[in-house]
């Protein structure tokens, strides 16, 4: 049987706090609070609050979970600052770095507490499944027991990774926290194209999204690597060969990824500090 997640105070909980609560709640977690203004319910015997004023002051969550927008975030911080006496602050911030929230959190906290322990993660929304992809960096002050924690927590909703330089957390964010929109927007592509070359819209939409979902179920399914299960759609001169050639020549797929990744991780690093409040 599975374990209880620890209790949690969820702060935010739109799309990634969301897709993360729907893959915890799956799993069985201990009585938590949500803070979101937007959230319409969650299931007993988890509590639902507007604003973490309403949280009360003697809960003690087993972790702290900081999903807002990264714009938002210095709004909350004071309240997070009582709680994160007693337990570890887990980020989903894009850019937000460690040390920044830490100074910040400290600031708030009386004169003489132990440094708060904040633990820089990037998931992504297939959290809401269970299939998930986490990637986490902790300072060294962080025990281990602390790192196991969120190894646990983080489980729950798929794989989990740690980085040792923090520095890294910028290009994962490319890849995998921003990687399912990119995913998305294949098979949008797909979908619009098929319509625009004449096919049902329905069927457009059909063929797109099962070749997307049914080429990464075969690709997790099959543990086989991405590359060997290319070639196995490619027919020497046949189809695939004639469009992958296209896709993959100079300035094209290769060339305009790597360009995309670059400008995500340079976002990343813009929003490394405080932010203006959007
Ligand atoms: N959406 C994604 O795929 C991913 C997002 N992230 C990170 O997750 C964080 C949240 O992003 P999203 O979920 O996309 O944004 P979102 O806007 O969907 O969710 C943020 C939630 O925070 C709530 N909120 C903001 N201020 C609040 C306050 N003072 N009190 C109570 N609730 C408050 C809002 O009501 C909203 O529901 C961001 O920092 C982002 O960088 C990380 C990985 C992937
Ligand atoms: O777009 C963003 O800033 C967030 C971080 C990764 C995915 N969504």
């Amino acid at each position: 049987m599975t374990e209880t997640l620890p209790p949690l105070l969820l702060v935010g909980c739109g799309k990634m706090g969301g897709a993360m609560l729907d893959g915890w709640l799956k799993e069985g977690l201990a009585p938590s609070f949500i803070v979101d203004r937007h959230r319409d319910s969650v299931p007993a015997p988890h509590h639902l609050v507007r604003s973490l004023d309403d949280v009360p002051a003697d809960f003690r969550p087993g972790m702290i979970i900081l999903a807002t927008k990264p714009q938002k975030v210095d709004a909350v911080l004071p309240t997070v600052a009582q709680f994160a006496l007693h337990a570890p602050v887990i980020s989903v911030l894009a850019g937000r770095t460690v040390k920044s929230l830490t100074d910040a959190l400290a600031a708030l906290q009386p004169p003489g507490s132990p440094t708060p322990i904040v633990i820089r993660t990037m998931p992504n929304t297939p959290s809401a499944i269970g299939q998930g992809m986490t990637v986490c960096y902790a300072p060294p002050i962080a025990t281990p027991a602390q790192r196991r924690l969120c190894t646990r927590l983080l489980r729950a909703v798929g794989e989990v990774a740690w980085v040792e330089h923090e520095d890294q957390i910028d290009i994962v964010t490319s890849i995998s926290g921003s990687g399912p929109a990119y995913v998305f927007l294949l098979a949008e592509l797909l979908e619009q194209l098929g319509v625009a070359d004449g096919l049902p819209p329905d069927l457009a939409r059909l063929i797109a999204r099962q070749t997307v979902s049914g080429a990464g179920a075969l690709m997790q399914q099959s543990g086989i690597d991405a590359a060997t299960l290319r070639h196995n759609v490619t027919s020497p001169n046949g189809t695939t060969q004639k469009a992958l050639e296209v896709l993959m020549a100079d300035g094209a797929w290769p060339a305009t990824l790597a360009a995309a990744l670059k400008a995500g991780a340079k976002r990343a690093r813009e929003l490394s500090g405080p932010q203006p409040v959007s």
